[in-house]
């Protein structure tokens, strides 16, 4: 199991598995990017997992995957019990219905010209569910769990609300739908403090009165660590660790990239996690469609050594739940 890289999955029923998820685009060169190269992850009933790594990691391109939006070129996706790569168009729409997403975008990601009522109902209007009457009771009822007076939202259109109402109105056309995975993509990427410590609260609250399992991509740890119960560390496309959220700040030894993101989280004492040397920070993330050989992170790496060219490390288990990419990570 740890040869793929699978060895941090679980035994338990977990709402999502995701296995050597590989995600790959054709640049306008001819060039094919690697985006995701054998992920793999798994989320319980109730979970939050974090995904968090620099822009271009692949984060995004793993929530389209999960979503089947398009396909991964392969791995394995199940949610329950039914694994998405065996449904037919129609079987993986309706599936889609228990698995939303909302985006980074607030704004562009909700149509125009629809009022909030019709934003917030669209997907049980079109998946036909329950009568007009409870679909419109439904939406009111989301969009005060979400903060916005009904009375107030329901005949504007997004460019009358601002980006954190916008948001808020994405959530609830989410939330509506009663999906098992939320999957929230940057959401907070921008948005104000106070309006992402809100948006917080009440994705905290939804996870605990629905029992959600969430998805919470982000390049924030202090966001990441606040909402989640546990955090997938991505670099160029791979799992570099996988932790529980508790460890985050104990002084435990982590993957060299995790720290380096770290050192740049004031919410996390940086003296409690021995801090990455040299000037890794400021140095480019390589580029996927031709990325180092054995562990890609050594380039940046100032605990590389000439078996890190030569030999990808594997997740293993380390202490406290935690599993570990790194030949150099006791
Ligand atoms: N449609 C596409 N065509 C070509 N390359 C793409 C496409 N979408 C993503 N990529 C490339 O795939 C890699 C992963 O991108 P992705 O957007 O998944 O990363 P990310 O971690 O979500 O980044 P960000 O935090 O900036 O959203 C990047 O190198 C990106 O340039």
């Amino acid at each position: 199991m740890a040869g793929t890289g699978t060895a941090h999955l679980r035994e338990h029923d977990a709402r999502l598995t995701v296995e050597d998820l590989v995600v790959e685009f054709r640049t306008k060169g001819g060039h094919t990017v690697r985006a995701v190269s054998g992920v793999s992850f798994d989320v319980l009933p109730g979970e939050t997992l974090g995904i968090v790594g620099e822009s271009g990691c692949g984060k995004s391109s793993v929530a389209r995957a999960v979503m089947h939006l398009p396909a991964p070129v392969s791995g394995r996706v199940r949610l329950g019990s039914v694994s998405l790569g065996e449904l037919d168009a129609g079987a993986l729409r309706r599936s889609r219905v228990a698995m939303q997403i909302v985006f980074q975008d607030p704004v562009s990601s909700l149509n125009p010209r629809r009022k909030v009522k019709d934003l917030v109902q669209e997907g049980a209007s079109i998946w036909g569910q329950g009568s007009a009457s409870s679909r419109s009771a439904a939406a009111r009822s989301v969009l005060d769990a979400v903060g916005l007076d009904p009375d107030v939202v329901w005949n504007r259109r997004p460019h009358e609300l601002s980006g954190g109402q916008c948001q808020r109105v994405s959530i609830a056309r989410a939330l509506v739908m009663e999906p098992e995975l939320l999957i929230c993509d940057e959401i907070l990427a921008s948005l104000d403090v106070s309006v992402q410590a809100q948006l917080l609260n009440l994705l905290r609250t939804a996870k605990g009165e629905r029992r959600l399992s969430m998805l919470f991509i982000a390049h924030d740890l202090a966001a990441v660590k606040n909402i989640s119960d546990r955090v997938l560390v991505m670099y160029l496309g791979k799992v570099c660790e996988v932790l529980d959220v508790g460890v985050l700040d104990r002084p435990v030894t982590h993957h060299p990239y995790t720290r380096l993101l770290l050192e740049s989280v004031p919410v996390v004492s940086a003296s409690r996690v021995a801090p990455v040397r040299g000037s890794a920070a400021a140095q480019d993330l390589p580029s996927p469609i031709d990325p180092p050989s054995g562990c890609r992170f050594r380039t940046r790496c100032p605990l590389a050594t000439d078996r890190c060219a030569a030999e990808e490390p594997v997740l293993e288990a380390k202490a406290d739940g935690q599993f570990v990419a790194c030949h150099e990570v006791p």
